[in-house]
């Protein structure tokens, strides 16, 4: 907290926000809306997935869309035009729910190819289309759009705007309310003469505004211009919405939001809930001179009175640092006698004593400030009972310091928390929630008010811009997209010119009159479940590599190190010769494996199963420390990563430049491989059911028998886990060993994945593996007279597969092997003889 204090700069009268909220003059009496429900049964027939198709992908206009969508939770896909269209349909579904073009005129120019295959899809799944107009020249100038009765005139300024209010698409816009004032910009508006037409909004000419009516009586009423327009597709059976200005005018948010809503008969609709909660932080932490003083108190109180007026139950949520309590002067010392006084109003949370950040002390020193504050909170009689904590700048929340999780269970018993850090600060509309260990971390909002906004004049623009933040601004929007709004302000933003009291009240009196939204207040704990049952697949959490982030190795510990992770990893699959490559590997001088678990041995299986949900430093502490971070080569091998559906996102997401080893052999083998190290290992289903039994186990079979089966065939599907793998990787990351190879000729095989890692110092295998007759494998060599060979469960003894399953295996993988081979081809990677032979013999 390094801000200046001026209390010259201080507001004599604290500032109160002013919304007003003209209604539309031309509405009948009594008007009332409900918001619609676009729910109807179509959208049973579309995905959950919008097109939006660009000039080029660099557009303003394409990533402003893309991002209202994302933070929407709405998935995308982004096509550039001229290129030719993406599949539109899967089997029966529809896979988008609405198409959008940034600029109409590219929908109108499209060749006729692609232009019939999109109205096509648009008439026979029933999606609509939403455009925006974009004026190709700066002067006014009126333009038919070809092949419809509309004509749309370009570059008219215009002033105030109003929403249709019998348009049936308004579900979190409010209409019957003027908007007053000159529209930025320059603007399309329409003219048309038919009925498929139905104006969505109305604004005015500009040069209007100062007409004086006394001067033309007859035209005394400024003449109603259509900025954006509904073709209801009496035409074609399509349905368009069509924008003449673009997403920089806030009420275009709105609208969009709800044609979204409508277009897609309700499958790209957002719950008009708004979760709202007001956290203050640094309470007593304040700096002499700029804290709150009684009637600063008396002013909260008074506001979270209005404020629960909108919201039942509102609190405001206040974090304290019990060391600074009473050091103010002697105003401020009262301002905090009254805080307690009035504590039963409030809701409270307790952090560290000394407001100390978490990720810099180590596991004692953070319990023991925990323990001094909860001291305080007892002698106090302050009731933390929201099981409730924020920490100091996000520290060791994300990423993760365990020591805070820890202490926060012991201390505090806390259940939820909130960090702007996840997955990362920026882009604000892409922050998301995740748990781990139990305690649920939701994300947290801006609200543009920091520790130093003291005073109005402390905010970009002053008074105007604080209120811009509310009355359409960043604040506007982010609760307009958000349906959980956490906000973090700091005690100074209450005392002084109280800016927190000024944005809170107005933004809620702006969004009462201009949307829809319910605006709900509820305990923070029930916040994290009604937002994880909202979004339970962010319950799982995608760690990151801190290193690869300056605000997340600023609050990450000192102590660790990003260089206790894999720089490349042996993905498997199983039974494919794994064991024998991570054996190869472990030899070479440079090349350090990760230690031995106690429960999978040589495997550590972060990436895949529960262990993942230990956290990045239960997966660092099985690499060491490496000596020379440039010469060590850290690696690890789970063989059970390759066809595990999660892996590929979880470790692009924490190891981004690793690089990817992967086995393949023929499938068959693998297939068999895998049924006889189920029996070596006893497993009573491979002791008790044939090969082929268990290959043509089908859904009356015991579901032990179908799970083997699956174990036995999944993994061989070899190019569809690849094409995953790519969906993560560069090609270029990957390397794919012939297994075949591997097992005859392992020396090759190492020289050529030497040069694929760069590892240096080349490490010459033809003087450490050698042919053991007596294994028939390759093993490492002693001396002269002694080879170290696998252990007798790698390159076992066993019958040779019966023909029938042979057979059925050669047809079962040939759409697969065909499929590996064209993606290899694809790739430039060669195309192991395994695999040439396979194809033959099925040709
Ligand atoms: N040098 C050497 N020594 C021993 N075994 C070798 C070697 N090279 C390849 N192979 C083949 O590796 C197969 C076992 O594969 P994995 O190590 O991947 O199996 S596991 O998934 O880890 O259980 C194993 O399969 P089985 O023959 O079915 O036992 C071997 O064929």
């Amino acid at each position: 907290m390094s801000f200046k204090i001026s209390s010259s700069k201080r507001t004599l009268v604290s500032p109160q926000p002013q919304v007003s909220c003209p209604p539309d003059p031309d509405i009948p009496p009594n008007f009332t809306y409900q918001p619609r429900d676009h729910r109807t049964k179509e959208r049973n027939h579309l995905g959950r997935r919008a097109l939006i198709i660009v000039e080029n992908q660099y557009t303003k206009t394409g990533k402003g869309i893309h991002n209202v969508l994302d933070a929407l939770r709405i998935d995308s896909k982004v096509e550039t035009i001229g290129n030719n269209l993406p599949m539109l349909t899967h089997g029966e579904k529809g896979k988008f729910a609405v198409i959008i073009f940034e600029n109409y005129s590219t929908y109108l120019t499209m060749d006729s190819w692609n232009r019939q295959l999109l109205d096509k899809y648009c008439k026979n799944y029933n999606v609509g289309i939403i455009a925006f107009i974009q004026p190709k020249r700066d002067d006014v100038f009126l333009e038919n759009l070809n092949d419809f009765p509309l004509t749309v005139e370009y570059n008219i300024p215009l002033v105030n705007y109003k929403l249709n209010i019998y348009s049936t698409i308004w579900r979190m816009s409010k209409p019957g309310r003027l908007y007053e004032g000159e529209l930025a910009g320059n603007w399309a508006v329409f003219h048309f003469n038919h009925a498929t037409y139905q104006p969505l909004s109305y604004s005015y000419l500009k040069s209007s505004l100062n007409q004086d009516p006394s001067a033309n009586p007859a035209d005394s009423k400024p003449k109603r211009l259509v900025p954006a327009i509904h073709d209801t597709g009496q035409l074609d059976g399509i349905q368009r919405i069509l924008f003449g200005g673009g997403l920089e005018f806030w009420m275009h948010h709105m609208m969009f939001v709800d044609s979204l809503s409508y277009l897609s008969h309700g499958k790209l609709s957002i719950t008009l809930d708004r979760y709202i909660q007001v956290d203050i932080d640094d309470i007593f932490v304040g700096k002499e001179g700029v804290r709150v003083k009684v009637e600063d108190v008396m002013a909260m109180l008074s506001s979270q009175k209005y404020l629960q007026t909108v919201m039942e139950g509102f609190h405001f949520n206040l974090g304290f640092s019990g060391r600074f309590y009473l050091h103010g002067n002697a105003e401020e010392d009262a301002g905090d006698k009254k805080l307690l006084e009035y504590r039963h109003h409030f809701w409270w949370f307790g952090h560290m004593f000394k407001h100390e950040q978490a990720h810099s002390l180590d596991v004692r020193n953070v319990e023991l400030s925990m323990t001094l504050n909860k001291q305080f909170a007892q002698d106090n009689a302050i009731p933390v009972d929201q099981h409730y904590a924020v920490a100091p700048h996000h520290s060791g929340v994300y990423p993760v310091h365990e020591e805070l999780y820890d202490a926060w269970r012991k201390i505090w018993d806390i259940k939820v928390t909130s960090t702007e850090e996840y997955p990362f600060l920026y882009p604000f509309w892409g922050r998301r929630g995740f748990v781990h260990r139990g305690i649920m971390v939701l994300p947290r909002q801006t609200c543009g008010l920091f520790t130093h906004t003291v005073f109005v004049t402390d905010y970009k623009d002053g008074l105007q811009g604080l209120e811009e933040n509310f009355k359409g601004g960043e604040l506007f929007l982010t609760v307009l997209y958000s349906p959980f709004n956490i906000f973090m302000t700091h005690m100074n933003n209450y005392g002084n010119d109280r800016v927190a009291l000024f944005t809170f009240e107005g933004m809620v009196k702006f969004l009462q009159c201009w949307t829809n939204l319910r605006l709900i207040s509820v305990p923070p704990v029930q916040l994290g479940i009604n937002y994880f049952n909202m979004f339970p697949e962010e319950k799982d959490p995608l760690w990151q590599n801190p290193c690869d982030y300056k605000r997340h190795i600023a609050i990450w510990s000192a102590n660790k190190s990003c260089e206790r992770l894999p720089r490349f990893l042996v993905v498997g699959p199983q039974k494919t010769g794994t064991t024998a490559l991570y054996t190869f590997l472990s030899m070479h001088p440079a090349v350090v494996s990760n230690y031995d678990s106690a429960t999978t041995f040589e495997e550590v299986q972060f990436f895949n199963g529960n262990n993942y949900y230990k956290g990045i430093d239960w997966y660092m502490e099985f690499f060491p420390v490496p000596q020379n971070s440039t010469g060590t080569y850290l690696f690890e091998k789970s063989a059970t990563y390759f066809d595990h559906e999660i892996v590929p996102q979880r470790v692009s997401s924490l190891l981004p430049r690793a690089k990817i080893i992967c086995i393949l052999i023929d499938p068959a083998k693998r297939a068999y491989s895998w049924y006889q190290h189920q029996r070596a290992h006893k497993d009573p289903v491979a002791l008790n059911y044939s090969f082929n039994a268990v290959l043509m186990a089908d859904e009356r079979m015991p579901r032990q028998v179908r799970d083997l089966r699956n174990r036995c065939l999944d993994p061989g599907m070899y190019a569809q886990h690849l094409m995953h793998w790519l969906d993560y990787f560069p090609a270029r990351q990957l390397f794919i060993i012939d297994g075949e190879q591997l097992r005859n000729n392992p020396i090759h095989v190492m020289h050529k994945l030497q040069q694929f890692i760069h590892i240096q110092p080349y490490f010459d295998y033809s003087q450490h593996l050698r042919f053991d007759p007596q294994k028939g494998f390759f093993c490492q060599v002693m001396n002269d007279n002694r080879n170290k060979c696998l252990g007798r469960g790698k390159g076992r003894m066993y019958d040779a597969m019966d023909e029938t399953s042979a057979t059925f295996l050669r047809h079962f993988y040939r759409k697969h092997n065909a499929n590996l081979s064209k993606l290899l081809n694809k790739l430039n990677f060669p195309v192991p003889s395994w695999l040439q032979d396979a194809l033959a013999d099925d040709n």
